[in-house]
């Protein structure tokens, strides 16, 4: 049993307690009695609109669910459409041009464009990589993954595609900071001068600290390093200004279901904000001690010394404001919204950064990113309970800044209304086109059957939206001012794909995109330098806003018969997601994996793709595509294919037909239909609370 303690009238779980007393709060001027008040305060006001807008969301989808099923069988006339979801609400006016006007807001924000990398909180070893990843060695990048072709050839150092990796890094220096002269490939020697001598913004020993586009770029000149003593110029790496800005997240990357997992996620963002986080961990044999990077120290062309920030930029996701957390009760016994908590207690902690170092930002800000808010009134919430955390922790209006989820429908069909909702504070919007795409097929779930997973990409809705986020973006004044980002590169290995594909997203004006890891970030950033992106602003500046009606377009399959074909195929993809993902976070508490496809491809899986898999499935289920039984037979061909991937991990437990993984899995699918908007949290917070409830036998001993 969680012991509660009293706090001005709230039941707080005593180990929040005590690690809000005795390390969060001191070294913030903020006293525990007022922060308690503060905390009965905020719930009492906010909590019953958030459970308002909460019924907002049922009522719209049961309208929606409702006017599908009248309409059953027939095609869906937009123009009916569109005016059916204006008259309940869903579509709000469109307002009147303006510009958003955040302040305080750090360059690495508003200026430099460039990649954002996503951690999960709860994995401290993977935390301080991610903050570490500003800057990363594209030497590394190159050589240790897919980026080119084959794979070193044995252990050890393999000299041909060290070649390759040195002349691939060779042709981007060409690109990115070209020579007055010649090549990169032929230069012996001295380091020969810059086409644009302004490029070289300073040094370090003997070290080049080159900047384009905003961002930097390190020559290693070191001739006693293996690289550099065979290298004619003494070259022994090219390190990239890489995770510009990145995510701390409690959300859909963590399965954080009770007081003891939030704590261990605020203590570990805690030690983000005060520089004190470390990780001791084996790592080939060897006791790994990881801690923050320092800045980076240079001086510039006059022998002035200066330093570079030596991390990433941190923002933290906080929960959405479905999900309510046993860490805190109500006065009438409820549990409390998780989104309050976490905007009150990551708020308290980034105090340590603001009122201490400034090491994260500079600028005095924090920034929170808020996912999953369905349309302008839900934003608007966001709002005032950011406003009242202001109040509360003796903050300026406005200094916590907003990142806006742009993944569900209702945010993306009234983009700009959500946007002008916290225009005082937002420093992004992003297409989560993940989130975005579980949302599409719950919204329309009784429109009719839905095309294959694989072909959402190419659906006319996503295209809009992608497009939709861009422009509006811009029209409501984010250059210079604010992020416009876009989604993650979910195939962790596959870097030669993201080298030849990511790039689109710095085409379309966005300054920055999401990858999955350190390495990723390395390779994305030589985006930045290929294209300019206050360049492609400005072309895009002037687009005409892509349309609602394509936006709202339903992408149901157009051919029965070809979906019935495709089902086992499509039902084992799934399922294999689906299990691969779900017996990790129920029996081990792993909030995203990387979990191999039918073509044994690795895919991030986080809550949001699980999302889409588990409504896909649903949807079919429910026109009678995949029947029941097919279903299960997925489950089981499944779960031995998922055991047997995993025969190499000691603290994995099979999938019995009876155990709590399976059962959440085939909960997700077969109650699919009717979990709050498809989200995947309610059920998987249930079963992973009872894989960790203590066993009768445990309680006995
Ligand atoms: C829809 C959405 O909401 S997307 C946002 C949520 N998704 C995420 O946050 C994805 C984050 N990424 C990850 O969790 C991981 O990269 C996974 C699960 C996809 C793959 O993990 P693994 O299979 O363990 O990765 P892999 O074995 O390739 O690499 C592990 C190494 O890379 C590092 N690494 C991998 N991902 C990250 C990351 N996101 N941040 C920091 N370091 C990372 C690890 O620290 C480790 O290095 P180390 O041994 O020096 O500590
Ligand atoms: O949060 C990101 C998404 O794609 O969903
Ligand atoms: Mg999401």
């Amino acid at each position: 049993m969680t012991q509660m303690i009293d706090r001005a009238g709230l039941q707080v779980a005593a180990s929040l307690v005590t690690f809000i007393e005795a390390r969060a709060l001191p070294g913030t001027g903020v006293a525990a009695d007022a922060l308690w008040r503060g905390m009965a305060d905020i719930y009492a006001r906010f909590a019953p609109d958030n459970a308002a807008l909460l019924a907002v969301r049922d009522d719209l989808q049961a309208r929606i669910d409702a006017w599908h099923r009248d309409r059953a069988g027939q095609p869906v006339d937009p123009s009916v459409y569109q005016a059916f979801l204006r008259e309940i609400g869903y579509l709000a006016a469109e307002p009147a041009p303006f510009a958003i006007d955040p302040h305080d807001v750090d360059a690495e924000v508003a200026l430099v464009a460039g990649p954002q990398l996503v951690v999960p909180i709860l994995n401290a070893r993977f935390l301080l990589n991610a903050a570490n990843a500003r800057w990363g060695s594209l030497y590394d990048a190159l050589y240790g993954t897919d980026a080119l072709p084959g794979a070193p050839a044995a252990p050890g150092y393999d000299a041909a595609r060290g070649t390759a990796v040195i002349g691939w890094a060779r042709d981007f220096l060409d690109r990115a900071v070209p020579l007055a002269g010649g090549s990169w490939r032929d230069i012996a020697g001295e380091i020969p001068p810059l086409a644009d001598p302004s490029q070289e913004v300073g040094r370090a020993g003997d070290n080049r600290l080159y900047r384009h586009h905003g961002l930097h770029i390190e020559l290693v000149v070191d001739r006693t390093h293996p690289i550099g003593r065979d290298d004619p110029a003494g070259i022994a790496d090219v390190v990239l200004e890489s995770a510009v800005t990145t995510i701390c997240d409690l959300e859909d990357s963590v399965a954080a279901v009770d007081a003891g997992d939030k704590v261990t996620a605020y203590a570990n963002w805690l030690g983000l904000m005060t520089g004190e986080l470390e990780e001791t961990f084996a790592k080939n044999g060897q006791a790994v001690t990881r801690r923050l990077n320092d800045d980076r120290v240079y001086h510039d062309l006059r022998g002035n010394r200066f330093t570079l920030p030596g991390r990433s930029l941190l923002f933290v996701r906080n929960v959405g404001h479905l999900m309510t957390t046993p860490a805190v009760l109500l006065p009438d016994g409820a549990e409390a919204p998780e989104g309050i908590l976490d905007a009150i207690v990551t708020s308290l902690i980034a105090l340590h950064d603001l009122r201490g170092r400034r090491a994260n930002s500079r600028a005095g800000s924090i920034y929170i990113v808020k996912p999953k808010m369905h349309g302008p009134d839900e934003a608007a919430f966001t709002n005032r309970l950011f406003d009242a955390v202001e109040d509360l922790l003796g903050l300026s209006r406005h200094t916590i800044k907003v990142g806006v989820m742009d993944e569900e429908r209702r945010t993306s069909a009234n983009l700009a209304a959500c946007i002008r909702a916290v225009r005082g504070r937002i420093v992004f919007v992003n297409t989560g086109f993940l989130d975005r795409t579980g949302d599409e097929i719950h919204t329309a779930m009784h429109a009719g059957p839905m095309v294959r997973k694989a072909d959402m990409k190419n659906a006319a809705w996503i295209g809009a939206y992608e497009d939709r986020n861009v422009q509006i973006a811009l029209a409501c004044g984010f250059g210079g001012r604010a992020q416009i980002g876009k989604g993650m590169w979910a195939a962790p290995d596959r870097m030669r794909d993201m080298l030849d594909q990511k790039i689109a997203h710095p085409l379309t004006g966005a300054t920055t995109a999401w990858v999955p890891s350190p390495t990723a970030a390395t390779l994305h950033a030589t985006h930045y330098h290929a294209v300019d992106v206050a360049e492609r602003q400005r072309a895009r500046g002037s687009d005409p806003v892509a349309s609602l009606d394509a936006l709202l377009t339903i992408p149901l399959a157009a051919d029965r018969d070809a979906l019935s074909a495709a089902v086992r195929d499509e039902l084992d993809n799934n399922v294999q997601g689906i299990l691969g993902y779900v017996v990790r976070w129920i029996d081990q508490g792993i909030g995203c994996s990387k979990v191999p496809d039918i073509h044994d491809i690795g895919l991030m899986e986080d809550r949001a793709t699980l999302r889409i898999s588990s409504q896909h499935i649903a949807n079919w289920l429910l026109h009678g595509i995949a029947a029941p039984a097919e279903v299960d037979a997925a489950f089981l061909r499944m779960a031995t294919r998922v055991d047997a991937q995993n025969a190499g991990d000691p603290a994995y437990r099979p999938l019995g037909p009876d155990g709590l993984a399976m059962q959440a899995a085939r909960a997700l699918v077969f109650q699919g239909a009717t979990q709050p908007n498809g989200y995947t949290e309610l059920l998987l917070h249930h079963f992973r609370r009872a894989a960790k409830a203590p066993k009768t036998t445990d309680m006995v001993n």
